[in-house]
């Protein structure tokens, strides 16, 4: 059995929705899941016990930043990543390309790789499906990110197929680089831009090399929901049922019930810790601007239904004068909230899925929400 799998609980009768297991070499983890971002070695302001009382099993983390900073290899010496930030949980670490056109500065992608200038310091920097590889297994992530480009949106047909068969190419590069067991930890990218033609070629040559787990790469780039959810359709149906589905960089509320519904079983975001830290808090009825002088003198929590250390001891109003005077304390409590906020979210989709009630557990979360 490989290092890295997924065990099916039920398959939603009335939806494409499944209730799994994912088994990991530092822990199992209930899907359909939501992993905290964690950049640069750390869930922004977290310790690694208040991820895990928030009910976080499992996090990502980066290969472009750690290999820029501090190094994977001063990681390896520190004994790896679980290690070198205190963390015993799962870690999926993502393979750099992303973050090399999202993040870096003047690249120049070739077939060898991609060269590029850190935004940390603006020295030449290169990364390849093999070193990609190489910084993964110094890291020792459970689930290592195949090295792939991330087509813009929009792109030409072209430029999208030239980009899906070099990721290909990639991939196969990537597997040949990790000795066996590594490969049991390594996740394929199915890319294609918008284009069905396209997603349908790159699923068929990425699940030919027959890995433990498939990504949909390529969205949340900026597209409309609506085509990211057409995408979804009809790509999703072309994974091996019995392999996990990452849907990378999603997402909202809405957006992780509509992938949910749709057959994807994880799901990474940096939104809401990133809205924690300036000052918007997610709750069941919407998202609450905690910051705003309506919350000046709010004695009650964020959320009254919240079950968070933030929500069972602090007030809106506190908490807004925390954020007013640049207290760290204020973007600890919010990001406390928002991240035990997505694992509650997550956990009743999952008792949805196991009661056979998604769909209308979907109408409820999105008229309570707000939502179109
Ligand atoms: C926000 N939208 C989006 N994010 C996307 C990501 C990044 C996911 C990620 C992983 C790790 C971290 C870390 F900070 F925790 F490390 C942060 C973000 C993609 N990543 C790859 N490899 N291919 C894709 O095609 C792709 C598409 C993506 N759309
Ligand atoms: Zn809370």
């Amino acid at each position: 059995m490989a290092a890295v799998y997924l065990e099916i609980l039920k398959e939603d009768s009335r939806t494409k929705a499944r209730l799994g297991k994912l088994h990991t070499p530092h822990g199992t983890i209930d899907t359909p899941v939501f992993m905290p971002v964690g950049t640069q070695g750390t869930v922004k302001t977290m310790t690694p016990e208040e991820i895990k009382e928030i009910g976080a099993g499992m996090i990502l983390s980066n290969t472009y930043h750690l290999f820029l900073r501090p190094g994977h290899e001063l990681v390896r010496e520190a004994g790896g990543l679980h290690r070198f930030m205190n963390w015993d949980g799962a870690i999926l670490t993502d393979s750099g390309g992303f973050q090399v056109f999202s993040l870096g500065d003047m690249r120049t992608i070739r077939e060898e790789g991609v060269e590029f200038r850190s935004h940390i310091d603006g020295s030449r920097q290169f990364l390849s499906p093999e070193i990609s590889m190489q910084v993964q297994m110094s890291l020792g992530s459970d689930v290592v990110m195949a090295f792939d480009e991330c087509a813009p949106y929009p792109c030409t047909h072209t430029y999208a197929k030239d980009s899906l068969e070099r990721t290909t190419r990639w991939l196969k590069r990537c597997k040949e680089t990790l000795t066996t067991t590594d490969t049991q930890s390594l996740f394929g990218i199915v890319q294609g831009g918008m284009f069905e033609d396209l997603r349908r070629q790159s699923a068929a040559e990425i699940t030919e090399l027959d890995l433990p787990g498939y990504a949909i790469g390529g969205l949340s780039v900026g597209e409309p929901k609506d085509i990211m959810y057409e995408v979804l359709d009809y790509t999703v149906p072309l994974l091996p049922r019995e392999k996990p589905r990452y849907l990378m960089g999603v997402g909202s509320p809405d957006a992780l019930i509509e992938g949910v519904m749709r057959g994807i079983d994880m799901f990474d975001c940096v939104l809401p810790t990133r809205i924690a830290r300036n000052g918007t808090a997610l709750t069941r009825f919407g998202k609450v601007i905690v910051r705003n002088a309506g919350s000046a003198r709010d004695f009650g929590p964020i959320d009254p239904s919240c079950d968070c250390y933030t929500c069972r001891n602090y007030s809106r109003a506190y908490i807004r004068h925390l954020l007013k005077a640049e207290e760290i304390l204020g973007l600890r409590l919010m990001s406390i909230h928002n991240l035990r906020y997505l694992q509650i979210l997550m956990h009743e989709v999952r008792e949805a899925i196991k009661e056979d009630r998604l769909p209308e557990y979907r109408e409820k979360c999105f008229s309570d929400y707000g939502y179109e």
